[in-house]
């Protein structure tokens, strides 16, 4: 039945039935599906150890680094199968992965932290490059003001911005956000989400992962929920945002009748009553 799955349309990234372990004992995703369309917004919600970065990793193919393996279903973008694929053929293949904590070369200057970012690339000249980071700078203003500076000397948001240039500089049609509100002021993490928007409206596909679940139902047009490695929810953002279970584990409401529910323990009434 899987095999003969027809693939998947241009530039989508399509996960199916994916089971990710780490060493014997730990299964980390357990039948995980979901789809990016193309030049779509996802974003991936659930707890701590849901295994929002599992999936991330197995879509760069960046799991071996860790200890982990895909067990079982396949990842493919467009017709491109990618599972199992080293980290190079997924970058060549259009997904590029911003990682969690934004790690920059703090010792290289910003241009060259850029620089980096086509590493990976194949078969593209170096107009094309200059061509990228000219669309970098315009993106991200601050970088091109500082682009002499060390890295390591940029602010942890101009830091957040320079590891998503640095993926940009590939030109994917699919970019892995892994948490890039983390650690961030709340208007500099407005100032991102807004970039993600920009970047999204030139065409990309972005996938990202995030804590912060306001921002990422806000930012989204699609998102899922993972629990303990499943898919608990998956609907439009919108939609989920109004669903009372989203509200009340990620987006830290309360039911509109708890105050008014636990007034007094079970022990407590049973001593009043004497
Ligand atoms: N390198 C690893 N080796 C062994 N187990 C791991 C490894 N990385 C993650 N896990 C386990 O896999 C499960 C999923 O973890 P994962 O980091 O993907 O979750 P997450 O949703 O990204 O959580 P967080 O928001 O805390 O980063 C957890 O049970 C975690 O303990």
């Amino acid at each position: 039945m899987r095999s003969t799955a027809p693939p998947a349309p241009p530039d989508t990234l399509d996960v199916r039935d994916l089971t990710v372990v780490y060493g014997r004992s730990v299964h980390a995703l357990q039948d995980v599906s979901l789809q990016v369309p193309a030049g779509g917004i996802v974003a991936l919600l659930g707890a701590n150890g849901a295994g929002k970065s599992t999936l991330l990793r197995a879509v760069s193919g960046t799991l071996p680094m860790h200890g982990g393996a895909v067990a079982g279903g396949t990842i493919a973008f467009g017709d491109t199968p990618l599972t199992g694929r080293a980290p190079a053929d997924v970058v060549a293949a259009g997904v590029v992965q911003v990682p969690e904590g934004r790690r920059v070369f703090s010792g290289l200057s910003v241009e060259d932290n850029l620089k980096a970012g086509r590493l990976g690339v194949r078969n593209r000249g170096r107009a094309d490059a200059r061509a990228a980071a000219e669309q970098i700078y315009a993106l991200f203003p601050v970088l091109a003001e500082r682009r002499r500076q060390a890295a390591g000397l940029l602010s942890g948001g101009e830091q957040q911005m320079l590891a998503m240039g640095r993926a940009l500089m590939a030109r994917p049609r699919l970019l892995l956000l892994d948490e890039p509100s983390l650690g961030l002021a709340p208007q500099i993490t407005a100032r991102i989400a807004r970039i993600v928007r920009q970047i999204h409206e030139q065409g990309t596909g972005v996938l990202v992962v995030e804590q912060n679940a306001a921002l990422a139902l806000e930012l989204a047009d699609h998102a899922c929920v993972l629990d303990v490695g499943r898919v608990r929810l998956e609907g439009p953002a919108a939609e989920l945002s109004r669903s009372d279970e989203v509200r009340r584990l990620y987006l830290g409401e309360q039911p509109e009748d708890e105050s008014a529910a636990v007034v007094a323990t079970p022990r407590e009434l049973a001593r009043w009553a004497g």
